[in-house]
């Protein structure tokens, strides 16, 4: 009955591939010469396969991981094997950080371990776009110079946006915070990507979703399968990637070969007073920059959007999470936190003739520092500045541990942030924790600088929610200036009934993300005046 149930094609096909599968980790992919003599957290004294049974530990709960690393092993490399790196992870100590991000990239790589564990060769139909990141310097340098200029379209959006996902509810009535923040983000985030109206299409924005999702979803399993096969499991894991991405780059290829024909008439005829000014987003600066480099690969179109659908897939998600953490974090706090933030808002405000811009925003302290705060409680950076090791003949970091060719290296986020040293009462969302740092120090006349080190999208050692050094996010300034004018929005305009307790975030393995079913009870404020 067994012998026959075991010989049906349901059950021996996937009991084949498990077992090839946890064979090839054990003897091919586990090259325990390979590893660090260093202790091996999850593994206990009798384990047969301490690395993999390890992982295994790790992965159902590794919170617990990463507070026994802190406990028992604050001061020196672990390994800390998990699920989708079961053989390669060292978990450097706290004290080793500003010695991984001054590392050079030929010593300590992000892009090629992010490459890696991506599998962007096989998720993204045009891996092409990820090798020449030609997106990045418009992000560092555009779209960050220009978030002032952005200022009013950010505003626009984020009031028709809330109009549409949360309307004018005259009682409270209940919102996913998740699903409808998500859709807002879309909408605003798009607005300053491809305009208006393509930021309002709905099914651009649940294709951009979903693309965002298809990358982490398929690299997870392909890196379960061997590495010899995964040309051949990605044809058909990575179906979802190429449809959504194909279902997008339709959607918006007529926009783009529209911007492009005009791009050219304004350069024949700059006179030209038919012609429409250009517009200022995201896809006609990668339009600009296309057309200027002269390689024809740079303006096709499915080149320009296929820029644009990662640029998303950088920024959605983490941007819905940061703002849905922040509204969950402010619903289960202090009415009097909403009042100050209120006030501020309001005086801000005034002093600059009622218009938002990006002095206003950078004066609001108590905003900026709300979201600090609030990233600091529930980031997604539970292990941070993860690299891999190029040096050739392996290095040693700071801490002793010899790390070879090929290992990857993290250093501690969660319990960082978790750190009572660093951040008193650290259990405690208190948002205005680091404007009241701000003001001390510039009451100590300590310099502006200082004071703008406990801005949100300053990193540093102990502050890694964005990464840190040459490699930290080049999205964070365009972030920070756009969930802040969001939350300004939500604060001014709605009321929230306070909840008792916030809602439990949700960990995946490494990864840590808000409980995207919670509700919270909204309506909209009276005499609003933003
Ligand atoms: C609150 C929102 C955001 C958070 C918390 C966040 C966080 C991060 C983090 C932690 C990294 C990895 C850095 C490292 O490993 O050292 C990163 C990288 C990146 N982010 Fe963001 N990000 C946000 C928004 C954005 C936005 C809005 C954009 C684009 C406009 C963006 C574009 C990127 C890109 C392109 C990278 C890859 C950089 C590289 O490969 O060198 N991010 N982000």
């Amino acid at each position: 009955m067994v012998t026959t149930l075991f010989l049906r094609p349901t059950v021996l096909v996937p009991a084949t591939l498990l077992v090839v599968y946890l064979a090839y980790r054990l003897f091919v992919k586990l090259k325990p010469s390979k590893l660090p003599n260093i202790p091996i957290i999850g593994a206990k004294k009798d384990d047969w396969f301490p690395v993999l049974q390890a992982a295994w530990r790790n992965t159902l709960d590794f919170k617990a991981a990463l507070l026994l690393v802190d406990k028992e092993h604050k001061n020196e490399a672990v390994l800390l094997p998990f699920a989708s790196n079961i053989s390669n992870m060292v978990l450097l100590p706290r004290s080793d950080t500003q010695w991984v991000i001054d590392q050079p990239d030929s010593v300590l790589n992000l892009h090629t371990k992010v490459e890696d564990d991506l599998q962007i060769d096989y998720t993204v139909t045009d891996p092409h776009l990820i090798h020449n990141p030609t997106h990045h310097k418009l992000i560092t340098t555009t779209l960050t110079n220009q978030v002032g200029n952005l200022v009013p379209d950010l505003i626009d959006e984020a009031e028709w946006a809330f109009g549409e996902h949360w309307g004018s509810p005259q009682e409270y009535t209940d919102v996913c915070v998740y699903e409808t923040l998500r859709c807002a983000i879309g909408n605003v985030t798009n607005r300053v990507f491809l305009g208006k109206p393509m930021c309002r299409n709905k099914d651009l924005l649940a294709l951009a979703m979903a693309f965002a999702q298809d990358i982490p979803v398929g690299s997870q399993l392909l890196l379960m399968v061997p590495k010899p096969l995964r040309p051949l499991a990605a044809l058909l894991i990575t179906i979802p990637n190429k449809l959504h991405t194909w279902r997008y780059l339709n959607l918006i290829r007529p926009l783009i070969k529209k911007r492009l024909a005009e791009y050219d008439a304004r350069q024949r005829d700059p006179e030209d007073k038919s012609l429409s000014p250009p517009p200022n987003d995201f896809l006609q600066w990668s339009i600009d920059q296309a057309r200027t480099s002269g390689d024809p690969y740079m303006y096709k179109p499915d080149t320009l959007g296929g820029r644009v659908l990662l640029v998303s897939f950088a920024s959605l998600h983490t941007s819905s999470f940061a703002l849905t953490h922040a509204v969950l974090d402010l619903a289960s706090s202090k009415q009097e936190y909403i009042s100050e933030l209120r006030e501020e808002i309001e005086s801000v405000l005034a002093e600059h003739g009622g218009q938002w811009n990006k002095r206003a925003l950078s004066k609001m302290e108590k905003l900026d520092s709300t979201l600090r705060e609030s990233q600091r409680m529930n980031s997604f950076v539970t292990l941070g500045l993860g690299r891999r090791v190029m040096a050739k003949d392996g290095i040693t970091a700071p801490s002793g541990v010899r790390l070879p060719y090929g290992m990857d290296i993290s250093v501690p986020g969660y319990t960082v942030f978790k750190d009572n040293v660093l951040y008193p009462d650290a259990d405690q969302f208190q948002p205005f924790r680091f404007s009241q740092q701000r003001r001390d120090l510039m009451e100590r006349s300590e310099s502006y600088l200082k004071s703008a080190g406990k801005a949100w999208a300053t990193t540093s050692n102990e502050y890694i929610a964005f990464g840190h050094g040459r490699n930290a996010c080049p999205g964070r300034f365009f972030a920070s200036s756009e969930l802040k004018l969001m939350l300004a929005h939500i604060v001014m305009n709605y009321d929230f009934e306070m909840q008792e307790t916030r809602p439990k975030n949700l960990w995946f393995g490494i990864n840590r993300v808000p409980p995207m079913k919670a509700t919270i009870r909204v309506k909209k404020r009276v005499a609003a005046s933003s």
